[in-house]
């Protein structure tokens, strides 16, 4: 079920439960995250964006040990969730800030946050229009476009991204994926990706796959 390559895992996660009422979504899942790009693959409702809940740390585990970079998510929870980029596409949590604003807001959790690459990033999104806009005046693309630049700026140990093609034009989904590959050697950087197909031209160093 789920396959990465030799290079010493960054997350390890071992026997995780969990369950909503009447679903029991995750028995004793283990899995090796190693530095470079994994895809969690899976079809409708197999369980893709709660697992990345359950990465960053904010969605309760029954059972089960996260381990991040060293971290224990059991014992070490706030510095565990300081080392994760991860924004719920659905959040309202920045609707009422512009993209620069939002940029401030985490590079204010996030120290290696590098704001010498905002502007190449809302370039390549076709951002530069809509900087002076509050998220709550942009389109559901442009909108994702602006957690998309952040979480590049943020230089996290672990990102999470949820569909980050949902919603994007082409020449936008082609630079999201040159901005993948170009994590695809980080020595100390994860990219967990949740996606329903498995990508074409992107280098994984792993998958799991979570069944259609
Ligand atoms: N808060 C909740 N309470 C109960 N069940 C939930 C809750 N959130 C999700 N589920 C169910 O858990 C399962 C996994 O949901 P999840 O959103 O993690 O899957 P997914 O693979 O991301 O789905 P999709 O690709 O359709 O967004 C689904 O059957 C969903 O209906």
């Amino acid at each position: 079920m789920t396959q990465a390559s030799d290079r010493t895992a960054l997350l390890l996660v071992s026997r995780l439960n969990f369950s909503y009422p009447g679903l029991d979504l995750f028995q004793d899942f283990s899995a090796r995250i190693t530095p470079g790009l994994t895809l969690v693959r899976g079809g409708d409702g197999r369980g893709k964006t709660t697992l990345l809940n359950l990465l960053a740390g904010l969605m309760p585990v029954r059972d089960g040990v996260l381990e991040l970079d060293g971290l224990r998510l059991d014992s070490e929870a706030e510095n565990y969730r300081r080392q994760v980029f991860f924004i719920d596409p659905r959040s309202e949590a920045y609707e009422q800030m512009t993209p620069p604003e939002v940029f401030a807001a985490l590079a204010e959790r996030h120290p290696h946050f590098d704001h010498a690459r905002l502007p190449a990033l809302t370039e390549g999104l076709s951002l530069t229009p809509h900087l002076e806009k509050k998220l709550f005046m942009l389109s559901t693309g442009s909108k994702r476009k602006v957690y998309l630049a952040a979480a590049f700026a943020a230089q996290a140990t672990l990102t999470l991204l949820d569909d980050p093609y949902a919603s994007l034009d082409r020449a936008s989904i082609n630079f999201v994926a040159a901005m993948l590959n170009a994590h695809a050697e980080d020595a100390r950087q994860a990219w967990v990706v949740a996606m329903y197909e498995t990508p074409e031209a992107i280098r994984l160093a792993g998958t799991i796959d979570l069944g259609d």
